[in-house]
């Protein structure tokens, strides 16, 4: 017969071994901590589990959810993993840069679109119509509000169509979602849309009471009306301008840091020279460079071991550039991509992009908890990229439940049709774990967020004690 009391133990071993499950809580907190689980209670009373569908479908019901309500007002911390280019609304793109003067348009082969900014007519490009002024196709549209929305349906992968007939599969999604970059490539990097995007970017998540962020950025050319360019050293400078600028506006908001990032089809013996740059852009960029990732679909890439050579090079020269590797962002088991979280840690990675595959590599899995290097959790990324159907089977769920160290992020928010990090926190709060997660839960993967990010020591405090002003607020305001 089973001794209650042993058994009363146990429950609350596992519930301590939770993230947060040691976190402890005032007695405003455990008043709104108690108002949350009666929330959580109505959610998964549903008929339609939300994290179970798919996020295209789950959106409205999400935000019209009241744990949703106050996710969104909650200060999350940190954003840490997201990229340059999918920070931003498609809306914004459209409806502001678009109709911007001598904003040219041309329809590929394939069914995507270009953009240029020019002062005459740009130089053709090739699987490209002619370029088309697109002051003058509006002129001439009788309906410009379809033009517009078509145009958004270009730049993200959201859609009103069913997701599964319209992503099939793997391949045909990340198809889809790099020619959504590319869609997007000549209005971001027009120089002053350049500045603009970022800042937009910033005041979308600042909105979304996220108070500092991390972006993954290729660090691209970007170009004038006349076709000059500005090279990476004027990219870099504008992120760092741009920020300050930033946080003078909004002294509440901590500012921002850039990961360089290559995409992992470059050839082994080219990734030299991107990492001394990377190098380089460390010594001029203290405040602003965080360090350096491989990204892009992980499976057809290159795995990082066939980069040793070039990764090597940071500390052989005694470099302090740090990494923050995309792995495991891969459902194929036994593959070379399948060992790219070891190798992220033997190149004693920072952090680790997604992890979705770590479940499955006990030794990956073990060094990660015990050198502390979180998880970037991604969850309506893994979902729409299609790692996972029913969140509730996301490998996080299990994570979370033993402790293991991560950080919720949202990648692309703009292609998924995600703001913010509040859809990925609906996600990650409510599919992973249910009734066990709790504002404990909440509390602590907002500090994590900081814990892990990438300012110094000294500024962490900082970005720690402004975090816990605005959570107090947040607590008395909501009880
Ligand atoms: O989830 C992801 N995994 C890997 N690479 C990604 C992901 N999201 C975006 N990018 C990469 O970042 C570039 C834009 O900066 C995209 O072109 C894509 O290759």
């Amino acid at each position: 017969y089973p001794d209650p009391r042993q058994r009363e133990e146990f429950i609350k071993m596992e519930a301590s071994m939770r993230i947060g499950g040691n976190v402890s809580l005032s007695p405003e907190e455990q008043q709104l901590d108690a108002h949350l689980s009666k929330l959580m209670l109505e959610e998964m009373a549903r008929e339609d589990f939300l994290p179970a569908l798919h996020f295209f479908k789950a959106r409205p019901l999400i935000r019209s959810s009241p744990i949703y309500g106050l996710l969104q007002k909650m200060p999350k911390g940190a954003a840490l993993h997201v990229h340059d280019f999918a920070m931003v609304d498609v809306e914004w793109l459209v409806r502001n840069v678009t109709y911007r003067p001598h904003c040219y348009i041309c329809y590929t082969d394939d069914r995507s679109v270009r953009f240029y900014f020019s002062s005459g007519l740009p130089k053709p490009l090739s699987n490209c119509s002619t370029w088309t002024l697109l002051e003058q196709l509006r002129a001439k549209t009788v309906n410009v509000t379809d033009l517009d929305d078509s145009l958004m349906s270009y730049m993200t992968l959201w859609t009103l169509e069913d997701p599964e007939l319209a992503y099939p599969s793997l391949t045909v999604v990340w198809k889809r979602f790099e020619q959504a970059f590319k869609a997007t490539w000549g209005l971001v990097t027009y120089a002053p849309v350049f500045k603009d995007y970022f800042h937009e970017g910033l005041l979308q998540f600042y909105r979304d009471n996220i108070l500092y962020v991390e972006v993954r950025a290729l660090l691209p050319e970007t170009y004038e009306l006349d076709g000059s360019t500005h090279d990476t050293e004027w990219t870099m400078k504008t992120y760092q301008d741009t920020a300050r600028q930033f946080v003078e506006e909004n002294p509440d908001f901590f500012g921002a840091r850039v990961i360089f990032t290559v995409n992992r089809e470059i050839y082994p013996a080219l990734l030299t020279k991107e990492v001394q740059k990377a190098m380089k852009l460390q010594v001029d960029f203290p405040e602003t460079m965080a360090g350096f990732d491989l990204v892009g679909q992980e499976d057809t890439g290159r795995p990082l071991w066939e980069y040793k050579e070039a990764l090597s090079l940071p500390a052989a020269q005694g470099s302090n550039l740090s990494y923050f590797f995309h792995a495991g962002e891969t459902d194929l088991q036994g593959t070379k991509s399948d060992q790219n979280m070891l190798d992220a840690l033997l190149f004693n990675t920072s952090r680790i992009g997604h992890g979705f595959a770590l479940l499955r590599h006990p030794v990956a899995k073990m060094l990660s908890k015990m050198n502390a290097v979180p998880l970037e959790v991604c969850p309506i990324s893994n979902q729409v990229l299609k790692l996972v159907k029913d969140l509730r089977n996301h490998p996080a769920a299990a994570l979370m439940s033993e402790g293991h160290p991560l950080v919720i992020s949202s990648d692309d928010p703009s292609m998924f049709g995600a703001s913010g990090l509040s859809d990925d926190f609906y996600e990650a709060f409510v599919g992973f774990g249910g009734l066990s997660n709790h504002l404990g839960t909440l509390k602590e993967l907002a500090m994590n967020s900081i814990r892990y990010s990438s300012l110094p020591p000294n500024l962490q405090e900082k970005a720690m004690a402004l975090w816990q002003r605005k959570w107090n607020k947040f607590v008395t305001e909501n009880l």
